[in-house]
């Protein structure tokens, strides 16, 4: 049975990788499709195919067969609607969607959008914005919602360097929370470079509207296509039947042990973008190789989303590793946990912390690929650099007045406390994966609701 997913995309770069997501989804789709394929022409996706039980995850057809009129194979007209809700303070990126290739994948009542933005101000973003559309998000947010027979979980993506990602984002986050209890929150964060340098050099304040992280060098559309492959794998095997298929709620599961300590940092082997994609790479060796050489760089520093040292290096909490491709024998996959669970610094009681995922669809430029998921103290390396500019910042108290417009003074302090209790939490894991056990049972305490996060 199809356990749905509702993606929503809030603020500029929240769109643009929905953007990005989408087009590849259908992409893969088409590249798998039966019979004729889908995104139609121009990459419409009113086409003909076949709507299979498993793209209704993400995806509903508002043109279904005449029930207990199943029509054959290939004569079938899709006119597929994404379950998404798109967001935005200003109207360009969503107003560009609705006009782009991918126009009839969103009815324009799935939208929701402002013109002034909210210049680069979490407070902005979260209480003047969020007071303004709480009702109208709400609304929204159920349109997508209620049609749903089995909502699985909900899918965020947004940035954290601006207004309106971090703080629309962060109350639309609070209202599902309130809203639907007990369905998890799965967010895809990108977070400011560490350095300030790169991608985000255009956000001074940042670290406020962040308290978070990090980034890669290249244009927004290459960042982008990494980023919509990291997304693609997560979701293959919720959009593709499959054996070894595993769904949001069994990695937040699975990969979240402790409700705060749930920053999952993502890495993809090979990493490829438009312009250094080719097919076939390590085509000529065995599974069993290729999938040790993909684990040997899932776990290097060169393939990891988020600049930082490598993850073999850290104390890990929990992995997942999901592979793309066809006829690889969980076995392989087997033996390489195995190999970690000697090699990785792990706490005790958690050695058997790795989710499997297969699916025999592979990403579209490689034969065999993987993503690995993992919860780790590295995390601290990135926490620890939006806490030093954050502090650089707050000790003048600079650019603060912009901010008190719309919150208390003292949102500021509540937040760099916050951060450095997760940070805290990370470092006695950490510690204690280096073999420092202490009977401190508090960091096991922590009882605040817990959401996956994808970090890069
Ligand atoms: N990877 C990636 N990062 C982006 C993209 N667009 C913006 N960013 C980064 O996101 C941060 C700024 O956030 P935006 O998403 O532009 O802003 P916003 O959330 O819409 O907020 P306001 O502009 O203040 O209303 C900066 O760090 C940008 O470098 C994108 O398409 N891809």
């Amino acid at each position: 049975m199809p356990r749905e997913i509702v993606t929503l995309q809030v603020g500029q770069c929240g769109n643009q990788l929905g953007r990005a997501f989408w087009h590849r989804s259908l992409h893969e789709h088409a590249a798998n499709a039966t019979t004729s394929s889908f995104p139609g022409p121009g990459g419409s996706s009113r086409t003909a195919s076949q709507f299979s039980d498993s793209m209704s995850t993400f995806f509903s057809n508002s043109n279904p067969p005449p029930s207990g009129k199943p029509l054959a194979p290939g004569s079938e007209i899709l006119d597929l609607k994404a379950r998404a809700c798109l967001i935005d303070t200003e109207d360009g990126v969503v107003s560009e969607t609705l006009r782009g290739p991918l126009r009839d994948l969103f009815a324009s009542r799935q939208t929701l959008h402002d013109v002034s933005g909210a210049g680069n101000n979490w407070a902005h973003g979260y209480h003047g914005y969020g007071d303004r559309y709480e009702e109208a998000i709400a609304e929204l947010v159920r349109s997508q919602a209620e049609p749903c027979d089995s909502l699985q979980s909900f899918f965020l993506m947004h940035s954290l360097g601006g207004g309106t990602g971090s703080g629309l984002g962060t109350r639309v986050l609070q209202l599902l929370a309130d809203e639907y209890r007990g369905v998890y929150r799965f967010a895809t964060s990108v977070l400011p470079s560490k350095d300030g340098k790169g991608g985000d050099s255009d956000v001074v304040v940042a670290p406020y509207n962040t308290r978070p992280q990090v980034g890669a060098g290249g244009g927004f559309d290459d960042m982008n296509d990494v980023v919509a492959r990291l997304l693609t794998d997560l979701t293959a095997s919720m959009r593709f039947p499959g054996q070894l298929n595993t769904d949001l709620n069994e990695i937040t599961t699975n990969l979240v042990p402790f409700p705060r300590l749930h920053y999952l940092v993502p890495s993809l082997a090979p990493i490829k973008t438009k312009a250094t994609a080719s097919h076939g790479s390590r085509g000529g060796m065995n599974s069993a190789v290729q999938v040790k050489a993909l684990v040997r760089d899932c776990f290097g520093a060169d393939n990891c989303l988020v600049s930082t040292n490598p993850i073999r290096d850290s104390t890990v909490i929990a992995c997942g590793i999901f592979v793309r491709g066809k006829g690889v024998p969980v076995s392989d996959v087997n033996a390489n946990v195995a190999r970690l669970q000697n090699e990785l610094r792990m706490p005790s009681w958690n050695r058997e912390g790795f989710k499997i995922g297969l699916c025999e669809v592979p990403a579209l430029e490689n034969n065999v690929s993987m993503m690995t998921l993992s919860n780790s103290d590295v995390i601290n390396d990135v926490f620890g650099s939006v806490s030093d500019r954050f502090n650089k910042l707050w000790r003048r108290k600079a650019m603060v007045h912009h901010y008190t417009q719309y919150c208390e003074e003292a949102e500021f302090s509540e937040s760099i406390e916050s951060l450095a209790g997760v940070m805290e939490e990370y470092a006695t894991v950490g510690q204690r994966g280096r073999g420092a056990d202490t009977k401190d049972e508090r960091i096991w305490d922590v009882n605040r609701s817990g959401a996956g996060r994808v970090l890069f």
